[in-house]
């Protein structure tokens, strides 16, 4: 892999921090990725998606460097690296990895996190420092700052950046589990939040392209979703063990933390600390079931109902019955592509500041 190089920007001295400098208001044109600062005082690699929320990401970053220089200037370098477009963020991460950094902390949203969370694998494996005598590992940190920053929810985090570098000051650190999904073929993806099957996917699919309304993407999305919609009947293995039959689905959703679509709480009882992904199948909803039940699914309420089905699990497989690959999966509000798909929690996979 090809990587090209961005600028490297680092408070500690003799280095010059130039964070503000470099936010232009056009992106760099080249695509490069981040270089290590040359003191060892650790560095903290910022990976900005400054289009994210519609451009607010890049924004807010701008007015919160001065503060973040005031946090961290003399515990770590830091290191700031814009993304110039999809995927950059995972080259980002996984040079910064490469490179011995102490910590990758995704500022952006969930889009921008997910690819975070990829950049620390490579080939099916851990990215690791190519110094063999490094002794700590990259955590993981967020900077809430996208449209829906659902996965910041599952941690009670406010969507104040100011408390996630407080965050990274104090530096506390747990294992977090990720969820590794496999196709038919390719690299293996890997989510840290939540990945979905059916309606709520091809909603979110729509969503992404309304993100400049806001949190009114996910309303524009679920109805454009609805569109054509048929409820599916889908075969899972759960756990390497028997296929079972799922009549009518509308929706299949996997949990390794709680929240999506800008705020439903649809795998409440998922906990990216416990080694198990929670299953939410929502079986023959129709149209105005949404309308009935939507605040049950914003509470989390929703696993009492009949045709709402749970269950803790390490790996599920999802397959259509009959059909012929066209339905969509997400993984982190990304357009995945379409079943059959497996997903395996990697149980404890990434140090994660918190
Ligand atoms: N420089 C860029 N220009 C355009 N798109 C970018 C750029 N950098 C990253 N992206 C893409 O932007 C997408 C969305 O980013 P992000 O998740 O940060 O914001 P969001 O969609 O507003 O927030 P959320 O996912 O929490 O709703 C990501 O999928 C990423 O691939």
């Amino acid at each position: 892999m090809v990587f090209n190089r961005i600028a490297v920007l680092a408070v500690s001295k003799p280095l010059v921090f130039k964070a503000e400098q470099s936010m232009a208001s056009e992106l760099p044109t080249d695509r490069t990725s981040y270089r290590r600062a040359s003191t060892r005082k650790g560095d903290i690699v910022f990976v900005v998606n400054p289009k994210g929320a519609n451009g607010r990401t890049g924004k807010e970053w701008k007015k919160l460097v001065p503060y973040l220089r005031s946090r961290l200037d003399g515990v770590y370098n830091i290191c700031e690296s814009f993304t110039s477009g999809p995927s950059h963020a995972i080259d980002i991460t996984r040079e910064a990895i490469r490179e011995g950094a102490d910590g990758v902390i995704a500022v952006g949203g969930d889009g921008t996190l997910h690819e975070v969370v990829n950049g620390f694998f490579w080939g099916g494996k851990p990215v690791a420092a190519e110094d063999q005598e490094a002794t700590h590992t990259t955590a993981l940190g967020l900077i809430p700052l996208g449209t829906g920053s659902d996965f910041a929810r599952t941690f009670g985090w406010k969507n104040d950046p100011h408390d996630a570098i407080e965050r990274i000051v104090k530096g506390q650190k747990s294992r977090i589990d990720v969820g590794v999904i496999n196709g038919e073929s390719g690299e293996p993806h890997y989510f840290i939040n939540v990945a979905d099957i059916h309606l709520s996917a091809k909603a979110g699919y729509y969503a992404s392209q309304y993100k400049r309304f806001g949190n009114l993407c996910y309303v524009i999305g679920a109805l454009r979703g609805f569109v054509g919609h048929k409820n599916q009947d889908l075969r899972i293995k759960v756990n390497g063990g028997e296929w079972e039959i799922f009549p009518q689905v509308t929706a299949l959703c996997i949990g390794n933390a709680k929240f999506f679509g800008g705020g439903m709480k649809i795998t409440p009882n998922a906990d990216p600390c416990s080694g198990d992904f929670e299953v939410v199948i929502l079986q023959d909803f129709k149209w105005y079931d949404f309308i009935l039940k939507l605040h049950k699914l914003y509470q989390g309420t929703h696993l009492a109902e009949k045709n709402v089905h749970s269950r803790s699990v390490k790996t599920i497989e999802v397959e259509e019955i009959t059909g012929g690959g066209s339905i969509y999966v997400q993984s982190d509000g990304e357009h995945l592509g379409f079943l059959p798909r497996k997903f395996c929690v990697l149980p404890a996979a990434i140090e994660m500041l918190c």
